[in-house]
């Protein structure tokens, strides 16, 4: 049985998003799936849009959906010394050429065959052919290294995503693998790498079918296996246009700065683009389990922050409070929370959590909590009203002695509103606004237990 090998293979030309972290998910679960291995190598050959800063966004925003590569990252341009060798491999066994063509020749043939009505194409001047005589040398010119595509037959392979595919080779020009200089190109690089890293599966988003009967073809003249290709649909925007970092996408790590969950993330990225019968809530370990190429879609995927935003909802409530605090409280620290004689902050977020979305949500509502109360001064009016205040007087007094659990106060709080024959609102709405400044809170039972006794003591007093 071969051992899976997989990759992901960004351009370290932006941050990671959310298409290139989904590739990078389905390629790490599948090499968990079959207990294989799961590499990251940088094509950073686009030296000019390749930036360091770009690499560590990238290695950052796979760490933060915690998807480690086992091995890596490899970095094309520390690999050039291998691609000049099997370069040199190629122009010996005769599947590579020097082509002297200026750019001017080949920019004048492609137009020749465009007027023809032709495919745009290398004219094959440079091409060696059994008996066929070279043109001269050219002084001066540095040449650059075509590839021998076959001239016949086609190039198929099946596709885990899209199913058979076939690309005649006469549509493939001879391709430029090595620049003046020696410099190879991105469709050779890959072509070596996958053979060198012995990647068995390869996973990558539908713009990269052109490059895949290419790829192919090299692969075949070094003598290197092929590994299975599958190209998965784009995610596209809300405007139906791909994600892409030169336009709309936004990276991967602004969403923990919008209070996204990973494992929310990594939930929702799962299901964009692949199901298991009408399981939406899996945990990675569930998805490791379950995830082949068998169910994989083959339609674009369209971004819906709402669908993320449910999810993110369920993994909130889910989460552990401590972790939740941690996440909130700088955040509430931002907004002025004071945390000294507070209540517990995991304690306040777990009474909140049940109905945010978002991280930020939850810091925000719980704020609630964290600053000193500032009744709206016609809310008072309205709520704290003569009527009321005898019965709040006696719950202030009941205050000082009752045990401090949500049972207790809830008995207690029945007694006084029987004793006044008023109803919970009633007694219910000034406590909110003299505890905490606002009529919407949880329960007040539970607020009253969260905030505790000297507190609820100290903000009575001054109203009662
Ligand atoms: N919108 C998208 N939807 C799905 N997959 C994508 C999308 N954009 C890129 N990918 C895939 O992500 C992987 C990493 O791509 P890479 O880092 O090279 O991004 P890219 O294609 O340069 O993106 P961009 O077009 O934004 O510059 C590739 O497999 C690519 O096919």
């Amino acid at each position: 049985m071969t051992v899976v090998r997989t990759r992901f293979a960004p351009s370290p030309t932006g941050y990671l998003h959310l298409g290139g972290a989904r590739t990078a998910l389905y390629s790490w679960a599948y090499a968990r799936h079959f207990g294989g291995t799961f590499v990251l190598r940088i094509e950073d050959t686009d030296v000019e849009r390749s930036t360091p800063e770009a690499v560590q966004a990238i290695i950052e925003g796979m760490q933060w959906l915690g998807l480690a590569h086992d091995e890596g990252p490899f970095y094309q341009m520390q690999r050039m010394e291998r691609y000049r060798e099997v370069l040199a491999q190629m122009l010996d066994a005769g599947s590579a050429y020097h082509c002297y063509s200026s750019k001017e020749e080949v920019d004048a043939m492609r137009e020749r065959f465009s007027a023809a009505g032709d495919k745009p194409r290398y004219d094959g001047t440079w091409r060696p052919e059994p008996g066929k005589t070279l043109p001269p040398v050219p002084a001066d010119r540095e040449p650059v290294v075509r590839f021998k595509n076959p001239l016949d037959g086609d190039v198929t392979w099946n596709d885990v995503v899209k199913g058979p595919i076939t690309i005649a080779n006469k549509e493939l020009d001879d391709l430029v693998i090595a620049r003046p200089g020696g410099v190879p190109t991105y469709n050779f690089c890959v072509a070596v790498d996958d053979w060198d890293m012995q990647i068995t599966h390869v996973l990558r988003g539908d713009d990269h079918v052109n490059n895949t009967p290419r790829q192919i073809n090299i692969l075949r003249a070094i003598g290197a296996p092929l590994p299975e290709y599958g190209h998965l649909p784009m995610i596209l925007d809300h405007e139906g246009k791909k994600l892409s970092k030169r336009t709309s996408a936004v990276s991967v790590m602004d969403y923990p700065a919008k209070g996204i969950l990973p494992e929310a993330m990594l939930n929702y990225l799962a299901r964009l683009g692949w199901s298991h019968g009408d399981d939406e809530i899996f945990s990675m370990a569930q998805f490791c389990a379950w995830f082949n190429t068998d169910h994989l879609t083959s339609s674009a995927a369209q971004f819906d922050l709402e669908k993320l935003a449910w999810l993110n909802n369920h993994y909130i409530k889910q989460a552990d409070n401590t972790r939740l605090a941690a996440l909130a409280r700088p955040l509430m620290e931002a907004q002025g929370a004071r945390f000294d004689g507070a209540p517990d902050l995991a304690a306040a977020l777990a009474l909140m959590k049940d109905r945010t979305n978002t991280v930020n949500e939850l810091a925000d509502a719980a704020m609630l909590f964290y600053r000193t109360p500032q009744p709206d001064a016609a809310l008072m009016t309205q709520h704290l009203t003569d009527a009321v205040k005898p019965a709040l007087a006696q719950f202030a007094e009941r205050c000082a002695t009752v045990e401090w659990t949500r049972e207790a106060l809830a008995a207690m709080i029945k007694e006084v509103l029987a004793a006044h024959t008023i109803k919970m609102p009633v007694l219910a709405m000034p406590l909110r606004l003299l505890l905490t400044g606002q009529l919407q809170t949880p329960a007040i039972d539970a607020v009253l237990v969260l905030l505790g006794r000297e507190l609820v003591l100290s903000r009575l007093k001054a109203a009662v």
